[in-house]
């Protein structure tokens, strides 16, 4: 089985992710991380040098290739990812989907947090800036993140939660 984790920048895609296949024993795959290590560039110079097209192209391919590659895994996707191409039903064929669902403040307050320099989108934005670009980019990617299979609602889930969803 192919687990797929999808949902807005700081949602804990990566974090959880990473947690949930060290706690099933699947490979973990980060496809930021799988596109960083391929291209031999940060997401953000890949951003700067050839653009955020360049970059969706990368990522579909990435997605393909994961596929091809990986039987189980636990896959924690980009941001947008299942925003593009038609990458939520490439996404739903091949696996379980599960959007992380976070309300826009809990976001924030994460991402303030992390710093933003390692997100192109976010970099160089203020709090205020932050909070509309997180309220307008969710409003158009929820209907994305509403086809997932699975939502995980809860403020802070736990790989529990997924094998619960999973019936595992
Ligand atoms: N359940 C949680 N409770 C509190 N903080 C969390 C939780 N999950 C993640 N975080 C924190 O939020 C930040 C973003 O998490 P993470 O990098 O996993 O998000 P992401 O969904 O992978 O984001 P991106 O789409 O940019 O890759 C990190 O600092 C992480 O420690
Ligand atoms: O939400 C997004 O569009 C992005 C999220 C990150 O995971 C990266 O894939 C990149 O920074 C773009
Ligand atoms: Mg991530």
């Amino acid at each position: 089985m192919r687990i797929f984790l999808i949902g807005m920048m700081g949602s804990g895609k990566t974090t959880l992710g990473r947690q949930l296949a060290q706690r099933i024993g699947y490979t973990f795959v980060d496809l930021d991380e799988y596109i960083v290590r391929q291209q031999g560039q940060s997401i953000a110079q890949i951003f700067e040098r050839q653009g955020q097209e360049h970059f969706r192209k990368l990522e579909r391919q990435a997605l393909e290739e994961v596929v091809q590659q990986y039987e189980q895994a636990v896959v924690s996707t980009g941001g947008g990812a299942p925003c593009f191409f038609n990458n939520i039903d490439f996404i739903n064929l091949h696996g379980e989907s599960f959007y992380l669902k976070v309300p826009v403040e809990q976001l924030l307050q994460r991402l303030l947090d992390q710093g933003q320099a390692e997100r192109p989108l976010l970099a160089g934005k203020s709090p205020a800036e932050l909070k509309v670009y997180l309220t307008e980019t969710l409003a158009h990617r929820k209907q994305f993140y509403e086809r997932a299979k699975h939502t995980l609602a809860e403020a802070s889930p736990t790989t529990e939660s997924f094998l619960r969803l999973l019936n595992l």
